[in-house]
């Protein structure tokens, strides 16, 4: 099976009502554990690369591996999506090297640091949509900055996010701005602000509704209801990961993620995309601690990554099975880009907006 459209795959989901998790990506050990555990259960595999992780592995590794993650699982249903675009310039580049899928991130400017407007935001989104649904590829943007409500820090620690203070109307997507901007892009996956932010940080307490705004999730909906919904920052930062990391000489200080329960309600309402990159992040990084610990005189690298590895997986097979995505791969058959091209030209996917 080759790569696949994103968009076949959300459009699966939403079909089906699940979700899907987008698991970061930056090396071998990371593809193995994703693709890994969606063979396990049988699920969609969603490989996403920042500039981040282009930059740290190089443009032909990144594109090698995911390469090789579908000759080696013929049968499981890929995409290969780029996560975090800050120009047109960025995502044309990406579909060049083979992605079936980019994010357009307009919500900030080309330096990935200062909030944009809209019609910024509706310009480079448009301009990306028209270049890549002629060849297949999905597009997906965002509207909102990722931020946290306690504060309203802005989420600048992953290096993609707004930096400093940011009102509550710019860490909330609203609804209406929402419905305005699918029509005048018809965009195919749109990532919303609900209060979530990149990174281990995310909380100072397991959040209610009044810090992580699910309620949004279903206002937005309504709306745009075929258009799938994307929540950055999802990573649950679980209390057992961060406990082994500091049990074995790391220093974490007290936080919470997204619960688990909190995306599955979302999932309820049309999120179809959920990014994950923090907890694969402290999973290998908890295990290389306590390997290395444990074993103060081994020293090939082989030996402490496989446990960094099977703890990546874990964390990817929970999700998974959290999610739904349980015997979905087989039910997907796989459509070329061409195809899907050429249902975009028939107007077929285009967006509803209520
Ligand atoms: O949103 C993300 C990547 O785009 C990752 O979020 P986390 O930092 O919560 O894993
Ligand atoms: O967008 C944020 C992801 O967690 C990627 O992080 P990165 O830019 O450090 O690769
Ligand atoms: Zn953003
Ligand atoms: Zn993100």
């Amino acid at each position: 099976m080759a790569l696949v459209s994103m968009r076949q795959l959300l459009d699966h989901a939403a079909e089906h009502g699940y979700g899907i998790p987008a698991f970061n990506v930056n090396n071998l050990e990371q593809v193995q554990a994703v693709m890994a555990a969606a063979d396990e259960v049988g699920a969609p595999v969603i490989l996403q690369a920042s500039a981040g992780a282009r930059k740290y592995a190089g443009e032909s590794f990144i594109k090698h591996l995911i390469q090789a993650a579908v000759e080696a699982y013929p049968h499981i249903p890929l995409v290969m999506h780029q996560d975090h675009g800050t120009s047109p310039k960025v995502c044309s580049g990406a579909i060049d090297l083979g992605f079936g899928s980019v994010m357009m991130d307009g919500s900030l400017m080309e330096d990935g640091k200062t909030p944009s407007s809209f019609d910024y935001n509706v310009d480079v989104t448009r301009k990306v949509v028209e270049m890549a649904h002629k060849v297949g590829v999905t597009v997906e943007g965002e509207l909102g900055c990722l931020g946290n409500l306690e504060t309203g820090d802005a989420g600048e620690e992953d290096g993609i996010g707004a930096a400093g203070k940011l009102d509550h109307s710019q860490m909330l997507t609203d609804p209406e701005e929402a419905a305005t901007f699918v029509k005048a892009t018809q965009l195919d996956a749109l990532a919303i602000a609900i209060g979530t932010s990149h990174g281990a940080y995310k909380f100072s307490r397991k959040p209610t509704g009044d810090i992580l705004a699910i309620s949004r999730v279903k206002e937005i909906h309504k709306r745009i209801p075929n258009t799938h919904l994307v929540m950055h920052g999802s990573s649950s930062v679980p209390a057992e990961l961060l406990a082994i990391i500091n049990q074995y000489g790391g220093q974490m200080k007290e936080t919470y993620g997204v619960p688990v329960e909190e995306i599955q309600e979302a999932i309820k309402h049309g999120v179809r995309k959920i990014n994950i990159d923090t907890d694969i992040r402290l999973a290998m990084t908890g295990a290389v601690r306590k390997f290395l610990f444990e074993n103060p005189d081994k020293f090939d690298a082989r030996e402490w990554l496989k446990p960094a590895r099977e703890a990546a997986k874990q964390v990817c097979k929970a999700r998974y099975l959290e999610f739904g995505c349980e015997g979905q791969a087989a039910k997907i058959k796989p459509l070329t880009l061409v195809q899907v091209a050429e249902a975009y030209a028939r107007g077929e996917l285009a967006q509803v907006v209520q």
